[in-house]
């Protein structure tokens, strides 16, 4: 049990925090410390936009209906996911190339999560390998996996995080190709090219036997003909339940009829997530994807959610609507570039004490009858 004092949070807050409150100069804070293409790499989503924005404005047609008087002095916020225990319902979402953010990327960002317990996802284009990122802190990490041209690279990956001690491995499966992203088109800019995501393949014997000699160039090549496999089909999750015991999450999940396959193809969890708006423009927002796909799945797998969480009442309406964990995106990519590991920290303190308050005000004292929360939409 993870117990909050409900009334225990204000002055902490405020003292030695640097980095803004509020999301939005969060975000202003972060375009200022970066460069103005590695900011609109973060920052934008793919085509108009239309996505990008539907995330946000969705959040706003669903409220909240408190329901009070019921001695909220002490929340329990943990939660239990494939048979552990974890202290808050937060996971930070894998993102690659972190190192365009701050040169201790993935080791500053699972640091400042392994002091709040919460899980880190390593992206398959990490700035880190496997290995390093595992010893780099003792908190919990998965791994995520985008499925490469050759299968054999994507088993090695896998086996290593086994090794490495993580926990689960989640299978992106809304990138089988990259999104139409117009700004980084507009600047040419291509992280990938700038060495900032090859953490695990330069350090993997099975991709380095696929290339003729191993340069740099070589390698950020090698990186891009393996990246995205449009041949991604229900077949290679089938072979990879066969290849690994960690539970399998599928994530970029939008349609109900893809939850109910991932169901009784036997993955063990869901993620509805439409990439921050970054994969393809005008999909349907997250928010307005997750109630039918709780529906669906019917508590039978866990369905954990991202895209355009930014607050704590954010955070509240999705476990309402019936998600059982939150990805956290682009706030703590802006902090790591305002601040580094401490400024990671000092998000995830705000937004935990945001969070904590929130479910405090709605009159819920424990997480797991959060989804009996009365929630509205327009
Ligand atoms: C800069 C950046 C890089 C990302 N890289 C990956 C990645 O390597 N693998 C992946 O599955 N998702 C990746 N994502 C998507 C996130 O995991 C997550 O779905 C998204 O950020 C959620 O939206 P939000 O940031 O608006 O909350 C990336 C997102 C951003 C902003
Ligand atoms: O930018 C992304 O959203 C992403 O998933 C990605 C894909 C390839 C390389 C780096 C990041």
């Amino acid at each position: 049990m993870s117990i909050y004092k409900s009334n225990d949070y204000i002055v902490q807050s405020i003292e030695g925090n640097q980095l803004p409150i509020s999301y939005e100069e969060l975000e202003q804070a972060a375009k200022a410390a970066l460069s103005p293409q590695a900011f609109s790499y973060i920052a934008s989503g793919a085509g108009a936009e239309e996505t990008a924005h539907k995330n946000k404005n969705a959040f706003q047609r669903y409220s909240i209906v408190p329901k009070l008087l019921n001695d909220v002095s002490e929340l329990d916020t943990s939660i239990s996911l494939f048979g552990k225990t974890y202290p808050t319902p937060f996971v930070l979402a894998p993102v690659g190339v972190l190192k365009q953010a701050d040169e201790q990327g993935d080791f500053a960002v699972t640091r400042a999560a392994s002091k709040f317990g919460i899980p880190f996802i390593q992206s398959t284009v990490s700035s880190f390998s496997i290995e390093e990122v595992g010893q780099s802190s003792d908190g919990p990490k998965w791994f995520q996996l985008y499925w490469t041209s050759l299968e054999d690279i994507s088993f090695s990956f896998v086996k290593r995080a086994e090794e490495a001690g993580f926990e689960a491995i989640v299978v992106t499966i809304d990138t089988v190709t990259l999104g139409f992203r117009e700004k980084d088109l507009f600047h040419g800019y291509s992280p990938l090219a700038h060495g900032y995501g090859q953490g695990n393949f330069e350090s993997d014997d099975v991709f380095l036997s696929t290339l003729d000699e191993v340069s740099n160039s070589a390698i950020v090549d090698g990186i891009i003909k393996q990246i995205n496999y449009p041949a991604l089909n229900w077949s290679h999750i089938e072979k990879l339940k066969e290849k690994t015991s960690l539970p399998i999450l599928l994530k970029g999940v939008l349609h109900p009829d893809d939850a109910l396959r991932a169901v009784d193809c036997g993955v063990e969890g869901l993620i509805v997530s439409n990439h921050g708006g970054r994969q393809l423009d005008g999909v349907i927002s997250s928010v307005d994807a997750l109630p039918e796909i709780v529906n669906v799945v019917n508590g039978k797998i866990p369905v954990l959610f991202d895209s355009g969480v930014r607050r704590g009442s954010d955070a509240l309406k999705v476990l309402a609507l019936g998600a059982d964990a939150v990805l956290i995106g682009r706030p703590y990519v802006y902090s790591l570039a305002v601040h580094g590991e401490q400024g990671v920290e000092q998000f995830l303190t705000t937004f935990l004490q945001d969070f904590n308050s929130s479910m405090t005000l709605s009159g819920v004292k424990d997480i797991n009858q959060l989804k009996q929360m009365k929630i509205v939409h327009d």
